[in-house]
């Protein structure tokens, strides 16, 4: 086991499309202030991505875990949302130790398909069709929130509730351009399906990152 120390902190560096401080627009945090640090690299390639800039890693300068974790303590919110791209693509032992020491709970967004790594306190799988969650992570997942693009999507999601643990948390989101058709939809399903709730990517209808 690699032993992580200050000295690590300065030496792994990590590849950032952006950083910003903003409320957390999604899921069962939503609303919460929260530091969001978006990495680069994605190997799934979901058609209706809302961030294809963050795909190529090469594009993203790269920058210290020390550098990230001090720059996120300069807000006073105490939460860390690591996401990006797909953050699991990069080992985040070293990110999740130093934001630790820094007093942040760690948060992350993944698809799951990558192994897991870090150290969190809340993880959100959204499983992808394109490429398809690690069964490892199903069972560690604290809330599941899963795009709806199409009627066939709601199978895909109970497909994954199934593999949850019974405290996980289960959400349905619209499809960001799919909004307006979708979301009456997802309101029948969560009437009918009680356990299952709706999630708005509610930093979008305020314009905030
Ligand atoms: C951009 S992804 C990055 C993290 C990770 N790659 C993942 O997909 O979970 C962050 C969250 O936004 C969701 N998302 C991405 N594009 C979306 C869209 N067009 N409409 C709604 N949600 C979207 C993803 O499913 C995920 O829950
Ligand atoms: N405000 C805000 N909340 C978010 N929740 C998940 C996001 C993401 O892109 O991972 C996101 C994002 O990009 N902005
Ligand atoms: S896994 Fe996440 S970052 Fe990658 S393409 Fe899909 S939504 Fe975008
Ligand atoms: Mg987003």
């Amino acid at each position: 086991m690699s032993v992580i120390t200050t000295d690590t902190f300065t030496t792994v560096q990590l590849p950032v499309m952006e950083r910003f401080y903003t409320i957390q627009g999604e899921g069962n945090y939503q609303g919460r202030a929260a530091y969001f640090i978006r990495l680069g690299g994605c190997d799934v390639g979901c058609h209706w991505c809302d961030v294809k800039d963050s795909w190529d890693a090469s594009r993203h300068p790269l920058i210290s875990v020390a550098d990230l974790a001090t720059e996120a303590a300069r807000y006073p919110g105490r939460i860390a949302v690591i996401t990006g791209g797909e953050p699991l693509m990069h080992n985040l032992d070293a990110l999740t130790a130093a934001l630790h020491e820094e007093g942040f709970r760690t948060h992350i967004e993944t698809s799951g398909s990558s192994p897991l790594s870090g150290n969190f306190d809340w993880i959100t799988l959204s499983p992808k069709k394109f490429k398809a969650p690690l069964p490892e992570i199903c069972g560690l997942a604290n809330e599941l929130k899963v795009v709806i693009f199409n009627k066939s999507d709601f199978a895909w999601a109970e497909k994954y509730a199934a593999l949850a643990n019974p405290d996980c948390k289960l959400y349905i989101q619209p499809e960001w351009d799919r909004a307006q058709q979708i979301t009456p939809l997802i309101i029948d399903y969560v009437k009918d399906n009680p356990q299952w709730q709706l999630s708005l990517q509610v930093h979008k209808y305020i314009n905030v990152p």
